[in-house]
C-alpha cells in the first residue's frame, strides 16, 4: 500500500512566502498513510495545484523531497510515472484537462481503453447518475463547467488506484450534483480500498475525513 511522506517540500515560486504561513505542508515533515481521507485546505494562491501536480510528478521545482511508498517522487522516471498513473494514482486537475474536441464518450474511452476496470456501460451509467444523460456524443469543449467537472470525475473512476487526488472538484456544482458526485466517488474509493487527498478553498463534509490539514 501506497505511503506518502513529505520532507520538507518548498515549491520555487513560493519561496520567501513559505516561513510567514502555518502551513502543514510545505517546508513540514509528514505522513500520509494509506486509506487516509485527508482534506486539505488551501486558500487562493497557496499551492494547492502546484502541490497536486508534484504529487501526480508533472513539476519539479521545489526543494525537499516527497516520496509515494518510499520512493522519491523526484526521481522516478517516464515508465515508472505511466504505471503509476493508470494503476496508483487518480485525479481530478482543477482545470479538468479534457479534450475539448472529443465527445464526452471518447474522452471516457481513452481511460477506460488503457485499464478496462469497467465497461463503457458502467461509465455511461455513472454519467446518468450524475445527471448527464443524453450528453453521451457530445464534444466536451461545448459542455458547462459544471458538466465538464462530472466528466472528469467519472473519468478519475475508470482506472485502478490508491489515491485519489481531487483539486477542488465541487467548485461549479450545487449541492445536490456534488452530493450525488462524492456519494460515487466515495462508493468507488471504498471498492478501491483507497486514500483520498481532497484540496479546497473552504472546509466542506462531503467526505468522512479521517485529517483536516492546512496548506
Ligand atoms: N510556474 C510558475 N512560475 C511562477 N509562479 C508560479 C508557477 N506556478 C505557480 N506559481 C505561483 O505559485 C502560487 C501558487 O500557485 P497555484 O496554482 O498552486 O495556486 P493555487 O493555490 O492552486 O491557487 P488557486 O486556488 O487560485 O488556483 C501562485 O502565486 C502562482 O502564481
Amino acid at each position: 500500500m501506497m505511503q506518502l511522506e513529505l520532507d520538507h517540500i518548498i515549491p520555487e515560486p513560493l519561496k520567501g512566502r513559505v516561513g510567514q504561513q502555518d502551513s502543514e505542508v510545505w517546508n513540514c515533515r509528514q505522513t500520509i498513510t494509506p486509506g487516509e481521507t485527508v482534506f486539505l485546505r488551501a486558500p487562493s494562491g497557496k499551492g494547492k495545484s502546484t502541490f497536486m501536480h508534484i504529487l501526480y510528478g508533472l513539476r519539479g521545482d521545489y526543494e525537499g523531497k516527497a516520496f509515494w511508498d518510499g520512493k522519491e517522487i523526484g526521481k522516478l522516471g517516464d515508465s515508472q510515472w505511466a504505471a503509476l498513473r493508470s494503476r496508483e494514482l487518480s485525479i481530478v486537475f482543477q482545470d479538468l484537462r479534457l479534450f475539448g474536441d472529443l465527445s464526452v464518450a471518447e474522452n471516457l474511452e481513452i481511460k477506460q481503453s488503457l485499464t478496462h476496470t469497467v465497461t463503457m456501460d458502467q461509465a455511461r451509467a455513472w454519467l446518468q447518475l450524475l445527471g448527464l444523460e443524453g450528453k453521451w456524443e457530445q464534444k466536451a469543449e461545448t459542455l458547462s463547467y459544471g458538466e465538464r467537472q462530472r466528466v472528469a470525475i467519472v473519468r478519475c473512476l475508470l482506472q485502478p488506484f490508491q489515491w485519489l487526488l481531487l483539486d477542488e472538484p465541487f467548485s461549479h456544482l450545487d449541492d445536490e450534483n456534488a452530493g450525488r458526485a462524492a456519494k460515487l466517488i466515495w462508493q468507488q474509493v471504498q471498492v478501491n480500498k483507497a486514500g483520498m487527498l481532497v484540496v479546497d478553498l473552504e472546509h466542506n463534509d462531503w467526505f468522512p475525513y479521517t485529517r483536516k490539514m492546512l496548506l
